[in-house]
């Protein structure tokens, strides 16, 4: 079990996560563009500036064992943010989080894997992060590649692959490492449509298998043919949470798109 707060407690019987009033606020420092007034002034140079996101804001919910939950909400809701808390890259700044299990490493497009390192070198670090020894990974990484498709680049560097190759490869990683929770974002899985193809089953498969699922998608209809559970996030809260059918339809409301798969597929 991994918490990710201050206070150690025992697991919770029968939960695979527990987050308990969670916020999570960026804190970027930037130099603003001075005014034409300012830079004569002061001779062109920015003032720092601070700016502050709150992308998760009190958020409080738990995941029983044998979830597959859905998480929804429009671009910038916190969503990625809630997925990289959960899989303890990013501390709460209030808040604690239970995790209980061994997670999926979290590869999204340009965080996790090293470009300068060859795929098959990214294949090893992304198990070893995941909580495999080096043997566990090293066996599986002929079937990593397989099921990416990239045996004949898997030793040329991450750096001369296209966005396409690179998630398919991350995708991989992900559902190959045995992970009880499972934590999938469907950007991911946003290869050709044979691989889209693939990684659904590949999904589905998993479902059953782990201790939990999570599923972070602008797909509607995926989070309702995948998910038994599932929540909706808007600018950091927690809106609803809610059978996959409940929160979707919820949401297509509030967005007031009405219930056409092609258009809520770009939300
Ligand atoms: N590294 C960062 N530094 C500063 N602000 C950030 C950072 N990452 C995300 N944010 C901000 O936090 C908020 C939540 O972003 P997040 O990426 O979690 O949203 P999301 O729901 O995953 O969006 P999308 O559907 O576009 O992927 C946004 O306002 C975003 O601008």
């Amino acid at each position: 079990m991994s918490s990710l707060s201050a206070s150690e407690s025992v697991p919770t019987k029968g939960l695979s996560v527990k987050v308990e009033n969670l916020s999570v606020t960026y804190r970027t420092t930037f130099e603003r563009v001075p005014t034409f007034k300012n830079a004569i002034t002061r001779f062109g140079r920015g003032q720092r500036a601070v700016r502050e996101v709150e992308a998760l804001k009190n958020v409080t919910f738990d995941v029983p064992d044998g979830t597959a939950l859905g998480i929804i909400g429009n671009n910038g809701a916190g969503k990625s943010t809630l997925m990289r808390a959960l899989a303890g890259i990013l501390p709460p700044t209030e808040g604690r989080i239970e995790v209980n299990g061994r997670i999926s490493p979290l590869l999204s497009l340009g965080v996790g894997f090293n470009p300068m390192l060859s795929g098959r070198e990214n294949i090893i670090l992304g198990g070893l992060a995941s909580g495999l020894s080096r043997a566990q990974v090293v066996a599986r990484a002929e079937e990593v590649t397989a099921f990416a498709g990239l045996e004949e680049f898997i030793d040329a560097p991450m750096r001369t692959y296209s966005s396409g190759m690179y998630s398919r490869l991350a995708f991989s990683v992900a559902v190959h490492m045995d992970p009880d929770i499972l934590m999938i974002d469907e950007a991911l899985s946003a290869g050709d449509a044979t691989f889209k193809t693939k990684a659904a089953e590949k999904m589905g498969e998993l479902r059953e298998s782990a201790r939990a699922f999570f599923l972070v998608s602008h797909s509607l209809a995926s989070i309702k043919q995948l998910c038994n559970d599932a929540i909706w996030l808007h600018k950091g809260t927690l809106m609803m949470r809610g059978t996959p059918e409940e929160v979707t339809a919820a949401y297509a409301d509030f967005v007031n798109v009405g219930e056409s798969a092609v258009i809520l597929e770009d939300l």
